[in-house]
């Protein structure tokens, strides 16, 4: 059971369901509308305002290069999938509006791809509230949400009822009795028309009432077939024969939850690839929206691991599991991060519990209204880091004052392992800690986490990269909050490297965001789309949507800036894309065409050290891995990159946790030749160099292994080349131990060549 949680990662494109006869499943891609939970669109024709633009990996616009309005802001969220030649994303929007009559026209939208806008000024609580007093609105100050009686049901039934919830972050609403959602002005305008018109409420049908285009309706019934088709042919728990469900208990290693438990909460078993199948029940009328199918495989070292896929795609699966089992009056819930957990809190406590759709990697904002009843929230999202500091960042956004947090460790596994271990799960959520914290703390508070810390050295030391080992000598992971400073000769490659680094995060589930202000989203994408497929795609065109199908599942979000940027803009897309999208990682290419030009002229170093200042705070308060690429101080043909030869005073090295520097080989004939140079690294202090090879076809630099590197360089090369590249593998392979020793061998043997 060690690698449980591991495990519970969702295999990267499926894995196990897709090969073993859910082809149809695996392969479904549809434009849907059903975020069921609260999707009825009722969206604002985005194309009107905005300013700046967070854009998913999924929008076709960024992988086809479809022309499209740059002044939008929007997040797709929903699966598209376009094909050349099929119409493009924008004209399947143009469809039917309606129109409000006041302010002159105003048209709704029914949109098939859900988009969230980041408003041009954005709202904040206070606006909000100062806004619904001028109108007269009552509103009960909630945790993530302010309450207000819905204007879309009839008031005089219920008069009590404050059943519209407005995200304090985002002014994003929903109506719980209708469903109907919308973004703060739509809610604005609602008002302003209801006022005018003196009506005491909206009908819901005005803003639900208009066909959707044939395909989009087409694409939904497909999905809802699908979804019904599973679960028509799917057995009940209760119907299996005994042998059968204790056969899939074992193989899930859940042999401690009941069929009962099961069956409470309308777990199936699908026969044809042995998975269990949760369903997502939503709406007014609960009925089935969606499912979550989960397989399991024993892995060499006889843990479990465990694939899932959903219908809909995760992308837009908004299923709370358990959410249907939960009484209106009931104020206290467990959250997990995980449907088993769910199943074992639930047998074992009798609580109330919910899973999240999508695990630790994300708690998506248009749940939070569904959590907004609960007095205690106890998050116990699996037992391991990852978990705890997940469980951190979404108390956050769930208020910390009524959140309390179960820490993981030894003694606290994850609920389906506690549960499996005979565990009293009762006592660990008693035991869970407050989620807010006081600013000064004593050792005494601290302990745990030190201990934490010493207990799990090599899940603190963060994200471990797959194709480049070296770094993870060096650097030991990918940790969140950190600050890291990279640089390289113009022109070296410096946004192919960290395009090619950021995807390896982003393919083990770190949430990415772009801010590539140098080259616009549509190269970059490419460049990222070949390093992903490792090929030229160019020459494999009928390869195109297989790996776009697979490269839109990646938790890759792009901003649509392009050049000289406003830092408080570019801060607050930032800030809207964490809460939003649960961002662990954003990248800024480069600071220097992010400034502008113009800004260079005047205090050019004030004004670097101001932005840097700016995302070093960033970076610490949102919990966040910023990589920051700055070009260097002029350069010199023959001197190497060193710490002080990044562009500016001597701030950007001194607030940055890593300083990478790509370097160039100048002096050494064969062109190409790159190198990656770790010059600071606050986590452990080690420092090193590693060669690259570049990989022209597939645009990687993923480093060759020693023996390859060698076994190259042997025909053409210089002796002094061979010793110099000697050095640099040299320090590659034993970084660990002495980074700094090796690296000053690289440089002296550099040096004696250079005055040779
Ligand atoms: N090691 C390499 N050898 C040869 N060509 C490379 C190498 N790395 C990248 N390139 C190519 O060089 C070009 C420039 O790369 P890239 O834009 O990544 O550089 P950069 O350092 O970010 O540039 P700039 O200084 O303009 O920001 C691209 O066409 C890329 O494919």
């Amino acid at each position: 059971m060690k690698a449980h949680h591991k495990a519970r990662v969702p295999s990267e494109h499926g894995g196990k369901l897709g090969q073993i006869g859910l082809k149809s499943l695996m392969t479904f891609h549809v434009v849907c509308r059903l975020n069921a939970l609260t999707r009825q669109p009722m969206w604002r024709n985005l194309l009107l305002r905005g300013s700046a633009c967070l854009m998913q990996a999924a929008a076709p616009k960024f992988l086809h290069q479809r022309p499209f309005s740059s002044i939008c802001l929007r997040a797709l969220t929903q699966r598209l999938h376009h094909r050349p030649g099929g119409a493009p994303w924008f004209q399947r929007h143009q469809g039917p509006a309606f129109f409000l009559t006041h302010k002159g026209v105003r048209d709704y939208k029914k949109d098939a791809k859900p988009t969230i806008e980041f408003p041009l000024s954005p709202v904040t609580v206070t606006d909000i509230k100062q806004y619904l007093r001028s109108k007269d609105i009552p509103f009960h100050d909630g945790y993530s949400c302010l309450h207000i009686p819905s204007i879309f049901v009839d008031p005089s039934p219920r008069k009590d009822s404050y059943s519209l919830f407005i995200d304090k972050t985002t002014g994003q609403f929903l109506c719980k009795d209708t469903l109907v959602e919308g973004s703060w002005e739509d809610l604005q305008d609602c008002l302003e028309v209801m006022q005018k018109d003196e009506q005491d409420f909206l009908s819901p049908r005005v803003l639900q009432d208009y066909p959707e285009s044939l395909e989009e309706q087409e694409q939904r019934d497909r999905e809802l077939r699908e979804v019904q088709g599973i679960w028509s042919s799917s057995v009940p728990f209760p119907d299996l024969p005994d042998d059968e469900v204790q056969l899939i208990k074992t193989m899930f290693q859940i042999t401690k939850i009941s069929t009962a438990t099961l069956k409470k909460f309308g777990v199936r078993l699908f026969k044809p690839t042995k998975s269990l199948v949760f369903p997502w029940f939503g709406g007014p009328d609960s009925s089935l929206k969606g499912i979550k199918l989960l397989s399991a495989q024993m892995t060499s070292s006889d843990a479990v691991a465990y694939n899932e896929a959903t219908v809909p795609k995760s992308s837009s699966y908004y299923n709370l599991f358990g959410l249907s089992l939960v009484n209106r009056m009931d104020h206290e819930v467990v959250v997990t991060g995980h449907e088993l957990d769910t199943l074992a809190v639930s047998q074992a406590t009798g609580l109330p519990s919910v899973a999240l759709p999508r695990g630790v990697s994300c708690l998506p904002p248009v749940l939070l209204p569904y959590l907004e009843q609960f007095k205690r929230v106890t998050l116990w999202l699996g037992g391991d880091v990852r978990s705890w500091e997940a469980s951190k960042i979404f108390s956050r956004k769930l208020g910390l004052r009524r959140c309390t947090l179960v820490r993981p460790g030894e003694y606290q596994p994850c609920p389906v392992e506690a549960l499996a271990q005979g565990k009293n799960l009762g006592r660990i959520i008693k035991a869970s800690i407050p989620a807010a914290h006081k600013s000064i703390v004593s050792f005494k508070q601290l302990r745990e986490d030190v201990y934490g810390e010493l207990v799990n050295t090599d899940q603190v030391a963060g994200v471990k990269w797959k194709r480049f080992p070296e770094l993870n000598r060096i650097l030991k992971g990918h940790r969140k909050g950190e600050l890291t400073v990279f640089t390289g000769p113009t022109g070296s490659g410096k946004t192919t490297f960290i395009s090619e680094l950021a995807l390896d995060l982003s393919m083990q589930g770190v949430n990415t965001l772009w801010g590539s202000f140098e080259i616009n989203n549509v190269r970059l994408a490419k460049i990222m789309l070949t390093q992903f497929a490792m090929q030229r795609l160019e020459e494999n065109l009928e390869q195109y949507d297989f790996w776009a199908d697979k490269f839109e599942e990646l938790p890759l979000y792009f901003m649509t800036f392009h050049g000289q940027q406003n830092i408080k803009t570019v801060l607050d897309t930032m800030q809207h894309a964490v809460y939003l999208y649960d961002i662990n990682h954003v990248i800024i290419d480069n600071l220097q065409f992010m400034m502008g030009q113009e800004n260079l002229s005047v205090d050019k170093f004030a004004v670097q050290d101001h932005i840097i200042g700016v995302f070093r705070k960033f970076a610490t308060n949102s919990s966040c891995h910023v990589t920051l690429i700055i070009h260097p101080r002029k350069e010199e043909d023959d001197k190497e990159l060193q710490t002080a030869s990044i562009f500016g005073s001597a701030k950007a090295s001194q607030e940055a946790d890593n300083v990478l520097i790509l370097q160039e080989k100048k002096l050494v004939t064969c062109p190409g030749r790159r190198s990656l140079q770790v010059t600071k690294n606050r986590f452990d202090g080690d420092v090193g160099i590693f060669p690259l090879e570049f990989i022209k076809s597939s645009l990687t630099f993923s480093a060759p292994t020693k023996g390859k590197h060698k076994l190259r360089k042997v025909p053409a090369k210089s002796e002094n080349e061979e010793e110099e590249e000697d050095a640099l593998g040299d320090a590659a392979a034993a970084s660990k131990e002495d980074g700094k020793k090796k690296e000053e061998k690289a440089e002296k043997v550099t040096k004696t060549r250079k005055n040779k």
